[in-house]
């Protein structure tokens, strides 16, 4: 079975935008928990904007399933991840600026780098997943950094998946040989969707583990909004 971690930098985004503490980020992570989920994940940016670096370790306290945390492994982000000890870090190559993540590593041209940083990780007791395109080659390079899983980007699939699903998946499909192969675990994630996520989770072998949030948080909001009306409603009656 693939195992489902909850992405919350939504939460911490809509809390953000009043200054405030709704919604309550460690109360939704630990509903979250409680409503199934198999893990919690956050991906911290520089500048701050959804996830803060203290979440992190107030979510490290209270997490009781696996606490993933993804980002790029500047020194301040290595510092927090070492101090912080989650079960799992992600690395993401990406930029300062970035809306969101947009692309793989290289897992080549930064094999020496990565393969530093994942051993500090991996000495700290924390597993290592690296995000990579779908493609074999960078899967057979990622063996050489050691880390324990790949992340598949799944960006292309999101988007490839309403107009030709099977083409969409089919280099998903390779990398995941490939990695099945060198022994290497399968995470994916990026704009997975309750759309597309189980011809994905079918087709994929091997697959370990999905985080999930931008639409898992949209859908939630879409799908409780006719509820909610209603309870407003009815207080105005
Ligand atoms: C690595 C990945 O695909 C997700 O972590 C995604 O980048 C979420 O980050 P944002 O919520 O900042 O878009
Ligand atoms: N690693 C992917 C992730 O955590 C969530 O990505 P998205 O669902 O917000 O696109």
């Amino acid at each position: 079975m693939t195992k489902l971690s909850v992405n919350v930098n939504k939460i911490a985004t809509l809390r953000n935008a009043r200054g405030g503490n709704v919604p309550d980020l460690l109360k939704v992570a630990a509903d979250i928990e409680r409503f199934g989920a198999q893990g919690i994940t956050v991906h911290p940016r520089p500048d701050e904007r959804h996830i803060r670096y203290q979440d992190t370790r107030d979510l490290k306290k209270i997490v009781t399933t696996e606490f993933n945390i993804e980002g790029n492994p500047n020194p301040k982000f290595i510092k927090l991840v070492l101090e912080v000890k989650p079960d799992q870090v992600t690395l993401v190559p990406d930029a300062e600026d970035a809306i969101t993540s947009n692309a793989g590593w290289d897992t080549l041209k930064h094999q020496g780098f990565l393969k530093d940083v994942i051993s500090k990780f991996k000495n700290a007791g924390i597993r290592t997943s690296i995000f990579v395109d779908p493609d074999p080659k960078m899967v057979k390079e990622a063996k050489a950094t050691g880390t324990d899983r790949i992340e598949l980007y799944t960006e292309s699939y999101a988007t490839g998946y309403t107009i030709d699903r099977e083409k969409a998946i089919q280099p998903f499909i390779m990398a995941a040989k490939k990695a099945n192969e060198l022994n290497i675990g399968i995470n994916a994630g990026h704009d997975l969707s309750l759309d597309n996520i189980q011809y994905f989770s079918q087709n994929i072998p091997g697959l370990l583990e999905v985080s999930i949030g931008h639409a898992l948080i949209c859908e939630s909001i879409y799908l409780g909004l006719e509820n909610v009306v209603n309870m407003y409603l009815n207080k105005l009656k």
